[in-house]
């Protein structure tokens, strides 16, 4: 395993990795201290820079879950352990209230008992002194449901070796990007992206954390029939909720009456989830997500795209497209 240090643009007072930023905030003792949490913005307008992003085995990732890798890469798997996988702002939040209100048969008081970023360790997130989500995964009782944006080859090894249930959402390259960018521009704690031109380089390149889109999606897609999976698109939850919506209950094991998925099409649709603060990141600081010019919640949409690319962009896209793609029976709808 290789673990390759990269470069810090800009002047940081402060190493990136001694700040613990509440990206993920975690209601532990840290929380109480609240002198901690006003400190943070100065040191944040102190660094005035945004982080840059670290690499192992060439995926960029956040300089905190490097410096955690080891225990990462050491997680134990459960065989009733279910991982939700997705490539970043590909419907994450979304599949965890289906599948919690899945877990909590619809039960809409229990869906609310903490925010949705609490309820389902995301492994690779590290930021000391807080929990790490392996940590919190771990005084999880089982079964357990987890979360991970991390490609197939970075999975900790035991997820192979358990036969444990994954969960996939992949979603259109096209409205995926858009969403990534608008999220970097409003996320304090990922690199700024540039412009929209110079985010479409880094994007279609692989340049941002996760690494690429085309490898991740790939990555999983071949997998599928090999192991305990459903692979879910983001487009065929928006087109029919209900029908998707029973695939991830039989997948989980559940039967559950028609009304109670009446209740959970319902609580899951985007204007419910933009106005329920516990989905809508409404709790995060404005100087970590700053909501103020775009929401974490922002469209919902399938197509959005076509309000960002120009012609002579989506062409280039869709030829990169093409040959990075080339060989994967995987198909998506960029329009509904
Ligand atoms: N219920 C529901 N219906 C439709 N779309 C939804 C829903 N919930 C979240 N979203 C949209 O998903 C995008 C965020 O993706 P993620 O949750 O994967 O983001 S993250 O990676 O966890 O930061 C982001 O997409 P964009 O609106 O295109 O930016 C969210 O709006």
């Amino acid at each position: 395993m290789g673990l390759c240090s990269c470069h810090r643009e800009g002047t940081a007072l402060i190493p990136w990795n001694v700040l613990s930023v509440p990206t993920d905030p975690w209601p532990g003792p840290w929380a109480a201290d609240f002198s901690w949490n006003l400190k943070l913005p100065f040191l944040i307008i102190e660094m005035g820079t945004r982080p840059t992003l670290r690499e192992v085995e060439r995926i960029p990732l956040q300089a905190s879950t490097v410096d955690n890798w080891s225990q990462i890469q050491g997680f134990e798997a459960r065989p009733d352990d279910l991982l939700i996988c997705t490539y970043p702002k590909s419907g994450t939040t979304w599949i965890q209230e289906i599948v919690d209100m899945i877990e909590q048969q619809g039960d809409v008081e229990k869906c609310q008992r903490t925010i949705i970023q609490h309820r389902h360790p995301f492994l690779e997130w590290a930021r000391p002194p807080q929990p790490s989500g392996v940590e919190k995964a771990n005084l999880m009782p089982p079964p357990r449901i987890l979360r991970t944006h991390l490609p197939v080859q970075l999975l900790p090894p035991s997820f192979w070796e358990v036969n444990c249930k994954f969960l996939y959402v992949a979603r259109n390259a096209k409205d995926c990007m858009v969403s990534y960018y608008h999220f970097q521009r409003i996320n304090q704690m990922l690199p700024d992206p540039g412009t929209w031109e110079e985010y479409f380089e880094s994007f279609t390149n692989g340049k941002v954390s996760w690494g690429s889109w085309y490898d991740h999606v790939k990555g999983w897609w071949e997998l599928k029939d090999k192991c305990q999976m459903l692979f879910l698109f983001y487009e065929d939850i928006k087109r029919d909720p209900r029908h998707e919506i029973q695939k991830v209950m039989q997948f989980m094991g559940k039967n559950l009456d028609e009304t109670v998925l009446d209740t959970i099409v319902e609580e899951t649709s985007f204007e419910k989830m933009k106005a329920n603060p516990m989905t809508n990141r409404s709790t995060v600081p404005r100087f970590i997500l700053d909501q103020s010019t775009c929401s974490f919640m922002r469209k919902g949409t399938v197509g959005d795209w076509k309000n960002h690319f120009t012609v002579v962009q989506n062409e280039r896209f869709d030829e990169i497209y093409r040959k990075k793609m080339e060989g994967s029976s995987i198909h998506f709808c960029t329009e509904l």
